[in-house]
């Protein structure tokens, strides 16, 4: 059966990873069929919105999304192109969990004089702090307002933790729920009292809250400590750019933005955005976007090709190719993964 995959390059890097991702998942898998669509912040300056009106019905009937980056902050406010692209695709086929999978490949370094940490950050991804909801009143003048409303319902809370718990059960049997319930006394109590709900039902994991701050701190200090870690949608966001550094760099962290239902595509793409400050340097690390490209095989039931992308990725890093951010061209790197697949 060939899977219809719809290709959003997007900006910046966005355009060279997802073309490494897609011939290296291309020869893993032949049975694939990309449709690009040149959404994006060019396209913005073109047409005056980032997709078509009928975008998000045009996706609704591929099998998966691949995306790159979308962003381009000189031409266009990035308040802009992550509004009318990024969160409408998660929302619109309520992809509410964000799978973000944090560990060093064989031969890379990473800055912490550390290894052996394996963490999966699931980021809730469709409500919370990304929810919209707010305005500004006065603007421009000294009476300025600005209101910014995170938004936590028990339907999205309660579902992002079982995704969660389900993942523990599948792992290490622990799950660390993040939350700043110190401070924010509705919604973060809110969640914690959720964790405490569920987590009843799985009592075969063990459960340990953490503010957000002091899970930054344990990341760095001791992540071998973690397993799952479920956040809400702005926690998980900067979570997982420090995840990311720690396995060396945003060149590394693969996500997929799930629709658990299965009744929508499910969306792929690198946690990096579009790196406008390497963008046309041809030096962008496509690991990322290879490996969420893996994650995409192996939700549409294709294992062993997920599972062969992701021997031949580590094969790449354990000759030390693409293991400095840097020092090896996308070119190089993507030749190298495509070589270790044959
Ligand atoms: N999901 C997305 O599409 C997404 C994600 C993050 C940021 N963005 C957008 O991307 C633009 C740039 O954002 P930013 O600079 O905050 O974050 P960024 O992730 O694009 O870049 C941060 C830093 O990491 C480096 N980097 C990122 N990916 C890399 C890779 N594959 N290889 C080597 N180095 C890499 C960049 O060079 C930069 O120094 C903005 O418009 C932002 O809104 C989009
Ligand atoms: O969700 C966001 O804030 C951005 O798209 C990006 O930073 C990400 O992590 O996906
Ligand atoms: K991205
Ligand atoms: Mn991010």
């Amino acid at each position: 059966m060939t899977h219809r995959i719809a290709l959003i390059p997007g900006d910046g890097i966005g355009t060279s990873v997802t073309q490494a991702a897609v011939e290296v998942s291309r020869q893993a898998l032949p049975a694939l069929a990309f449709t690009s669509f040149p959404w994006s912040c060019d396209y913005y300056l073109q047409a005056g919105q980032m997709m078509p009106d009928d975008g998000i019905e045009t996706l609704r009937g591929y099998d998966a999304i691949f995306l790159g980056a979308v962003g381009w902050p000189a031409q266009v406010p990035d308040s802009v192109s992550l509004h009318g692209l990024l969160l409408p695709i998660r929302k619109a086929f309520v992809q509410y969990a964000n799978i973000r999978p944090h560990r060093l490949l064989p031969g890379v370094q990473g800055p912490l004089r550390r290894e052996g940490f394996d963490i999966l950050c699931i980021r809730e991804n469709t409500e919370g702090e990304y929810s919209g909801a707010g305005g500004r009143v006065h603007v421009g003048t000294p009476d300025e307002v600005a209101v910014e409303t995170a938004i936590f319902t028990r339907v999205g809370v309660e579902r992002i933790l079982r995704f969660g718990f389900e993942q523990a059960r599948q792992r290490r049997r622990k799950l660390a729920s993040v939350t700043k319930s110190n401070a924010q006394k509705h919604s973060m109590v809110f969640w914690d009292e959720i964790t405490d709900l569920v987590a009843a039902d799985y009592p075969d994991v063990e459960v340990s809250h953490y503010h957000v701050d002091a899970i930054c701190a344990r990341m760095v200090m001791a992540p071998e400590s973690l397993d799952v870690i479920v956040a809400s949608n702005l926690f998980g966001d900067i979570l997982t750019d420090l995840g990311a550094a720690i396995q060396g760099g945003l060149g590394f962290a693969a996500s997929a933005n799930i629709t658990p239902d299965r009744n929508a595509p499910s969306m792929f793409e690198p946690v990096h955005g579009s790196a406008p400050d390497i963008a046309h340097l041809g030096i962008a690390n496509p690991i990322a976007a290879i490996w969420s490209a893996s994650m995409m095989l192996d939700h549409l039931g294709e294992r062993d090709a997920a599972a062969r992308i992701m021997a031949a990725v580590e094969a790449t890093t354990a000759q030390g190719i693409g293991t400095v951010p840097g020092q090896d061209r996308t070119e190089t790197i993507t030749k190298a993964v495509l070589a270790a697949l044959e």
